[in-house]
């Protein structure tokens, strides 16, 4: 099943200068979606159409029906005024979410990244990492039925890569599908099902692994190599 179709003819900042041209492609119940590309190919702004967030665009992008979505920049963005608890109070109060059901739900995520003794505090105070995982936390706490995740990894310590690994794969296995742009291609290689290569604001390869691989004429390729061939045309160089 389809949660998520999206079909971008073009899109960009500024009328005229348009930024991606024709990225096609879906995300499906259950499926775990890598967007990989060099710095500036265009992965922020692809999430960014289809967050609706870029006034500038043709083409349709379509979530199921009733679908919830989640979506983690890649800076982290807080309310001054409002600790964590607060930012989940909130986002309850929006949801109309069930509050013993969520508070459950947040104690349990708290305590699984290490955040419980710091959940009267703002965050916009909390490091990096804390920073990252406060985000999770709070895009998790909705159960949305779609994740739209740009670059997760940055400032999360190995453990908390590997929590937020795993709780992917719980939300997988629930029926989410998520879409997660990131530079960490060897995990990436591993967790994702599908991978978007994206350069120059075009779509240049889709697919499973094998498939990228045929498209990049390098069957036993990584997916670092066929990254290389596609941003520089050639994966020995
Ligand atoms: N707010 C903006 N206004 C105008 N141009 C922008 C804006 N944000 C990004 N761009 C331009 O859009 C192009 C694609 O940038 P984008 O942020 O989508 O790349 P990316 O693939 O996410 O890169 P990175 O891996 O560095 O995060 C770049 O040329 C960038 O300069």
């Amino acid at each position: 099943m389809t949660l998520l179709d999206v079909n971008i003819k073009s899109a960009g900042y500024e009328k005229g200068k348009e930024i991606i041209h024709n990225i096609h492609f879906n995300v499906k119940k259950g499926e775990l979606i890598g967007l990989i590309g060099p710095n500036g190919a265009g992965k922020s702004t692809t999430i960014k159409t289809i967050l609706g967030l870029l006034e500038n665009k043709e083409g349709t992008i379509s979530f199921k029906e009733n679908a919830k979505y989640s979506y983690v920049p890649e800076r982290p963005i807080f309310y001054d005024e409002l600790t964590l608890w607060e930012h989940l109070d909130f986002i309850a109060a929006v949801e109309a979410l069930q509050e013993k059901e969520y508070k459950e739900k947040a104690r349990e995520l708290l305590e699984l990244y290490k955040l419980e003794e710091h959940a009267h505090e703002f965050p916009g105070k909390y490091s990096k990492g804390m920073q990252q995982k406060a985000m999770l936390i709070l895009s998790m706490i909705t159960n949305p039925d779609v994740y739209i995740i740009d670059e997760p990894f940055i400032g999360l310590d190995p453990n908390a890569m590997k929590l937020f690994l795993r709780l992917i794969e719980t939300e997988q296995q629930r029926g989410a599908g998520i879409l997660m742009s990131t530079h960490v291609l060897d995990t990436a290689e591993k967790v994702c099902d599908r991978f978007i290569m994206i350069h120059n604001g075009q779509l240049q390869a889709a697919g499973t692994l094998e498939d990228i691989r045929e498209q990049c004429n390098l069957p036993d390729g990584s997916l670092y190599d066929c990254f290389h061939f596609i941003a520089e045309g050639n994966p020995d160089e």
